[in-house]
């Protein structure tokens, strides 16, 4: 993402759960899934409200992280790599598996993990049109030049009135 997105897209608790549970509608008719691998920690959110939809209890992580410094992408560095009993699920392919994550924006971060496991069934909640192609299932789709912010980043704030010179 460029550092400075010129659109913000704030997302409240109520929010996101109605949209996690959406793409829970939509993966349920692309199942079944043995188990879920949720890419953290964005990824652990709508990972246990597709969970609990789908009822899948197996729930592994692959922790990685590259937004370092606010929206700006740096090197992306693999702190935890998939238990190797969840990657030999479909003969080592990763069939049957469900990857889950908050957003994605540029595909970086995703198609590392599709590396890991090249036919599992990618989702996440938000896509931006760059990271699209690299998913199977998303609920809603924003500008490139957006910003999602989440509701565990944010907190409540005072708002001065519009009249005062407020920006939209
Ligand atoms: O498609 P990309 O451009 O690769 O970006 C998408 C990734 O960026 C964010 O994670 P981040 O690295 O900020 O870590 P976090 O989930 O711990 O906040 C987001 O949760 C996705 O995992
Ligand atoms: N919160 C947040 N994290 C991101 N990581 C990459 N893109 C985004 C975004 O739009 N919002
Ligand atoms: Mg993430």
């Amino acid at each position: 993402m460029s550092p400075t997105s010129e659109k913000a897209f704030p997302v409240s608790w109520d929010q996101f759960h109605r949209d996690a549970r959406a793409l829970a509608w939509r993966l349920h008719g692309a199942g079944p899934f043995e188990a879920i691998v949720c890419i953290t920690r964005g990824g652990l959110v709508p990972a246990a409200v597709v969970a609990r939809e789908l009822e899948i209890r197996l729930i592994e992580t692959v922790c990685i992280a590259s937004y370092h410094d606010y929206q700006n992408q740096g090197e992306l560095i693999v702190l935890k790599e998939i238990d190797p009993k969840i990657r030999a699920l479909g003969d080592g392919s990763g069939a049957g598996v469900l990857v889950v994550d908050d957003l994605v924006d540029t595909g970086k971060t995703a198609r590392m993990v599709r590396q890991m496991l090249p036919k599992a069934h990618f989702a996440t909640v938000y896509a931006k049109p760059q990271g699209r192609p690299v998913v199977d299932t998303f609920v809603t789709e924003v500008s490139q030049d957006t910003w999602i912010y989440f509701p565990w980043d944010m907190g409540l704030t005072f708002q001065p009135p519009i009249r005062n010179g407020a920006s939209g």
